[in-house]
Order: structure tokens, then sequence, then C-alpha cells
């Protein structure tokens, strides 16, 4: 059990896909009732999209919003700790291979409206903000991530999941996950 001042606790989210609130697919909603609902936070410790926009004006006001968590203007912002998975195509966050969102570097946070993996229409952190990171954890569980867990670890295949390099990048694996390492 942590013990911790949760009040002093923001989170944000590294993708999340444009769909209302009560959509089974909302990242923030998951979390709020599976996690959150077990640990004393309040609404206002999220930093979360709004929904009812497109996904491009999402994304900017996403990007708006945690910039404001920085009052000192910084160019880059270094957050603690990144919380990611990653798919079978090797997709973490909304950043998929062969999308040229791999590439962008001039905004924190951009949109996709045609993603690879429904619902098409997301928003995500870019690499840059990724990379900047103080420490990334990437967990799996269950014998269907296992070779996708061969080819990001073993393999080293150069996917979106590979690409994630910020200062301390750690990996939590069940033994299933792990069982083809
Ligand atoms: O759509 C997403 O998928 C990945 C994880 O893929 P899954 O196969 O485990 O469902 C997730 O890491 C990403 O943030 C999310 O938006």
């Amino acid at each position: 059990m942590i013990t911790s001042d949760w009040t002093k606790w923001k989170f944000i989210f590294c993708d999340e896909r444009v769909v209302p609130f009560d959509n089974a697919e909302c990242t923030f909603s998951i979390y709020k009732y599976n996690l959150f609902s077990k640990i004393p936070f309040n609404d206002e410790q999220f930093v979360i999209i709004d929904p009812s926009l497109p996904a491009k004006q999402a994304a900017e006001d996403y990007e708006r919003k945690l910039r404001a968590l920085y009052p000192d203007n910084v160019d880059l912002p270094k957050f603690d700790l990144l919380l990611l998975g990653a798919g079978p195509d090797g997709h973490t966050c909304s950043l998929f291979p062969g999308h040229p969102l791999l590439d962008v570097t001039d905004r924190w946070v951009a949109s996709i409206d045609d993603s690879p993996k429904p619902p098409p229409s997301r928003v995500t952190l870019t690499y840059p903000i990724i990379n900047n990171a103080l420490s990334a954890v990437f967990a799996f569980a269950g014998a269907g991530k296992a070779e996708l867990v061969k080819r990001l670890l073993k393999d080293k295949e150069d996917l979106p999941a590979t690409r994630v390099k910020p200062a301390e990048l750690l990996w939590i694996l069940d033994r299933a996950a792990a069982s083809q390492l």
C-alpha cells in the first residue's frame, strides 16, 4: 500500500480517445471508475480533454491545459512518470507504426482522426514530451502481450513503443507477458 499526500498529485493522460465520458473507450472514465475511485482524488487533479471538440481543437485545448500547469512558460514539460501500454502493432499512446504523427516535434499534443485502432479520433502526447519525462513504465500482463514484449525487448524492433526513451524506462511484466524473452 502506497502512503502519499494524494492532494499533491496531478494526473494527465498520455493519450485519450475523443469520445463522450460515458463511452466505454474513454480512458479518463476507465481510470476514474476503476482506480481513482479507490483513492481520494478530486476532479480538479485531472487534466482531461474536452470531448465535445473535434480532435484537432481538442488537442490544442488539451495542450493549453497542460501548459497552464507550468506558469513559467517551459519549452517542454518534464512529467515525473508516464504509465504506458502498447498494442500488438507496437503502438503506444496514439502513436501508430508508419503514421506521420511519429515525426511531430512542434507540439506537445497532436490529434489523429484515422487511428488504425478504433475509435478513430484521439489526442496524444508527442515524442519530445514523452522523451523529456523523468521516467516511464511499460506495464504488460498476460500471454496476449508475450509476442509484443519479445519484439520490443528482445528483437528491439523499430516500433513506436521502442522509440520511447525518457531518462528512466522501467518494464513491469507478469510471467505470461515475459514468456518469450
Ligand atoms: O488504444 C490504446 O492502446 C494501447 C494499448 O493497446 P491494447 O492492445 O493493450 O489495448 C494503449 O497503450 C494506448 O494508450 C491506448 O490509447
